[in-house]
C-alpha cells in the first residue's frame, strides 16, 4: 500500500487537527515531542506520513501532489487559489473575514471612495472589492498586526480575520462589513482523489462520524 501523506498547517490549527486525526485512528507519537526539530513523521504500520508546514504553503504541497491531503483555514485556500478538492469542513478555528476600521470609514465605504485597504490577504480583498462590490481600492499588503494600519494612517480600512473581536476593540476599530465565515478545511490533491479513492473516502466518512460525535 502507498503512503498517504498529510500536510497540516502549523500554528493555531495544528494541535486540534492532530487530535481529530487521532480520533480516526491516525497517530504519530513522535510528533508529540515538543523539542523535536524533525519535519516529517512516518507511521509505518498505518502507512501515513504527516508534516507540518507554513499555512500558506499547504495548498501548494497539495496541488503538486507532495501531500495527498492538507488541513488549512479557508482563508488560506481562498487566498492561494490552488487547484484542489475541498472535501470537509472540520469546524476548527472558526472566525470571519471582515472589512474593519474606525467607524468614520463606514461612510467612505458606502460612497465607494478610492480608499486604501491594508491586508495579509490581497487576493481575497481584491475579489471582494473589485468583483463583489465593484469598488476601486488600493490594496496594501502587510504581513501581520494589520490593525495598526488605520491607526497610523497607512490605510483607511483593513481586511482581516476577526475571531473574538478583542484586537479590534482594544484598538478602537469596528467590523464594518463581513466578507465570509471561515474554518479549517480538509483539501485533497485531485489525482490522489482518483488513485487513492477508497482510502480517502473511508477517511472522509470516519471524519464525518467523529465530527458528528464531537458536536
Ligand atoms: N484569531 C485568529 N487569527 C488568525 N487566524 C485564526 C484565528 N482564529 C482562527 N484562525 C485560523 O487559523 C489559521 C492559522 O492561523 P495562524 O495564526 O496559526 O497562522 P498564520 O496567521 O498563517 O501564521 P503566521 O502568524 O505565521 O503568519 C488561520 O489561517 C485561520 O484560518
Ligand atoms: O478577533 P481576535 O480574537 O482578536 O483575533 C483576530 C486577530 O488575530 C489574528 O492575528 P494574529 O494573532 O495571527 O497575529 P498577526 O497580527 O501577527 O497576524 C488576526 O490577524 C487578528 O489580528
Amino acid at each position: 500500500m502507498r503512503y498517504l501523506t498529510f500536510a497540516l498547517a502549523k500554528g493555531r490549527l495544528a494541535k486540534k487537527t492532530l487530535e481529530i486525526l487521532e480520533q480516526v485512528g491516525y497517530t504519530c507519537e513522535e510528533m508529540k515531542d515538543p523539542d523535536s526539530r524533525k519535519l516529517i513523521f512516518v507511521n509505518e504500520e498505518q502507512k501515513i506520513k504527516i508534516f507540518l508546514a507554513k499555512a500558506n504553503d499547504v495548498p501548494t504541497y497539495v496541488e503538486y501532489g507532495a501531500a495527498d491531503i492538507g488541513v488549512v483555514g479557508r482563508d488560506t485556500i481562498l487566498e492561494e487559489g490552488r487547484k484542489l478538492y475541498e472535501v470537509i469542513d472540520l469546524g476548527l478555528g472558526k472566525c470571519r473575514m471582515c472589512v474593519a476600521g474606525p467607524k468614520e470609514a463606514m461612510e467612505l465605504l458606502q460612497h465607494g471612495e478610492l480608499i486604501r485597504v491594508a491586508t495579509k490577504y490581497p487576493n481575497i480583498a481584491k475579489d471582494y472589492f473589485y468583483n463583489k462590490k465593484h469598488q476601486t481600492v488600493e490594496i496594501i499588503k502587510l504581513n501581520g498586526s494589520i490593525e495598526l494600519a488605520p491607526i497610523v494612517g497607512l490605510s483607511e480600512v483593513i481586511v482581516d480575520i476577526v475571531e473574538t473581536g478583542s484586537t479590534l476593540r482594544e484598538n478602537g476599530l469596528d467590523v464594518l462589513e463581513e466578507i465570509c465565515p471561515l474554518s479549517a478545511r480538509m483539501v485533497v490533491n485531485q489525482v490522489s482523489m482518483k488513485m487513492q479513492h477508497e482510502r480517502i473516502t473511508r477517511l472522509i466518512t470516519a471524519l464525518r462520524e467523529v465530527l458528528a460525535k464531537n458536536s
